[in-house]
């Protein structure tokens, strides 16, 4: 089958290459030149460990073609997945702009029957928008079907989580479209729920909400947990070992980050507005979690004597987890601000990000970064931190202070190593 791929981001990038696995021919078409060039030429625009690899090969093969051809990729393909950005509007409701925008120009140039597949994170009640913005610009009758099927890989581990889904969820009412989408999904072994695509919209809503909410809940009862000298790490553990609950997003730190989890709770609570239905239960999910770096700066600010300014501090980890260069709503971002707002100098350090030039101090090495530092803060759960030599870097700091935003390291060992350490109700 042949397969358009409209968004070569995390999701569209992944998504081709998994068809290509599955000996399809996929065409990408992205906006933006550059990033079609760099791909063309093998090259990611960023990091997801795994992904470049695979490209290299699919492009060598030419089953992953890429273009920025909008007219010829859309008639020369049967199947087309959206997979463009859904950012955040003003009011918390998702931006369509993107998607819209895709719709119309398949509208304008749709020769025979396509199935139009929304990848993309979209509300309930888009799959009918989109349906209405394609019929809108076209010119005859020609048949098409929209269908919703939902994207659940995590960056950091997009390829893994797209070759070994949990599930896979299709909404359509249209038989010809359930049969495309069942033949294309035919070699995996997981469940795929059918569905309409109202349904189909809110599953990958309520699940996003789900694990959002799973963290609030162990942030929050961390803060309790600290102030009671609880350890919460092993809380989550006898917690999680209750089936029911499972262990899975129970690590408390600085809070959820990302391109989705901020964005699409939000979302939903619009939706939830807009249908007169309030989901208080995800009102309280943001508060905590807009609660979680204010209550850690505070924490650090107490250790280190109620006031920053001119305190010099090493921030390590940028992105807004491990294994990704994606900082977008990151919690060690929000940090850095707070950090500058209170008038400390602030060193930064990651394995895969680079800022932009004059964004902040951002230095090659760890060492480097908190040499002369009054306090090292851990904020990205990078492998590349739980193994680092703290004998040698105590000798390098000005003051042996260790905030752990993600409780990775032993308390004890680095305590033994006489540092003053403070996570989040690690005790
Ligand atoms: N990033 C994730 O881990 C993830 C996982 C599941 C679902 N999602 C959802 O998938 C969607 C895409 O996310 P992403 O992180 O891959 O986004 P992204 O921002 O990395 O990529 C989107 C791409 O779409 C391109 N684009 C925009 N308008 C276009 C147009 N009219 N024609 C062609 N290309 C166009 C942009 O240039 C960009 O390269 C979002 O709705 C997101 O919520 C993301
Ligand atoms: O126990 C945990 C687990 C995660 N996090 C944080 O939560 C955020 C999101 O993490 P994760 O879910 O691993 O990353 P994403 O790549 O944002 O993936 C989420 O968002 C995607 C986009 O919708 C979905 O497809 C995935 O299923 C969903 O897990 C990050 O800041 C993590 O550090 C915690 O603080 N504690």
């Amino acid at each position: 089958m042949n397969i358009l791929i409209v968004g070569t981001g995390y999701v569209g990038t992944t998504t081709g290459l998994l068809f290509c696995e599955m000996g399809h021919q996929v065409t990408g078409l992205d906006l933006d030149d550059s990033k079609i060039q760099g791909l063309k030429a093998g090259k990611l625009h960023f990091y997801e460990p795994g992904l470049e690899e695979l490209l290299i090969k699919h492009v060598a093969a030419k089953n992953f073609m890429f273009t920025k051809n909008t007219k010829k990729a859309v008639r020369e393909n049967d199947v087309i997945f959206i997979c463009v950005g859904t950012p955040q509007d003003a009011d918390g409701s998702a931006d369509l702009s993107y998607v819209k925008n895709v719709a119309e120009s398949i509208g304008k140039y749709i020769n025979n029957y396509k199935v139009i597949v929304t990848k993309s994170t979209v509300p309930v009640g888009t799959a009918t928008l989109v349906t209405e913005w394609v019929k809108k610009k076209q010119k005859g009758q020609i048949p098409f079907d929209v269908v919703s099927n939902p994207e659940f890989l995590r960056e950091g581990s997009a390829l893994q989580d797209a070759l070994n889904p949990d599930r896979i969820v299709i909404g359509t009412t249209s038989e010809t479209a359930r049969t495309i989408m069942k033949e294309l999904y035919n070699d995996f072994h997981c469940p795929i729920i059918v569905t309409n695509p109202k349904a189909s919209e809110m599953i990958k809503y309520a699940a996003n909400s789900f694990l959002a909410m799973k963290i609030s809940y162990i942030n929050e009862l961390a803060k309790m947990c600290d102030y009671l000298e609880i350890n919460i790490n092993d809380v989550s553990m006898g917690i999680g070992l209750d089936q029911r609950i499972g262990p899975q997003f129970l690590r408390a730190g600085m809070g959820y980050g990302g391109s989705c989890f901020p964005k699409d709770v939000n979302a939903l609570i619009q939706t939830a507005k807009e249908n007169g239905q309030p989901l208080t239960i995800l009102e309280s999910v943001v508060k905590v979690n807009e609660a979680q770096p204010v209550y850690f700066i505070e924490k650090i600010k107490q250790a280190l004597g109620g006031d920053l300014t001119n305190k010099t501090i090493a921030v390590l980890g940028l992105s807004f987890k491990a294994n990704t260069d994606d900082t977008r709503e990151s919690p060690s971002l929000i940090l850095i601000d707070r950090l500058v707002a209170e008038q400390a100098q602030v060193k930064a350090h990651d394995p895969k990000v680079k800022m932009a030039e004059g964004a902040l101090v951002q230095l090659q090495t760890v060492e480097e970064t908190v040499t002369g530092a009054d306090a090292v803060i851990l904020c990205t759960d990078w492998d590349d931190y739980k193994n680092l030599d703290w004998v040698s870097l105590k000798s390098l700091v000005t003051q042996p202070y260790l905030f752990d935003g993600r409780n990775m390291l032993d308390k004890g060992a680095v305590e033994g190593l006489g540092f003053h350490y403070v996570g989040i109700a690690n005790h």
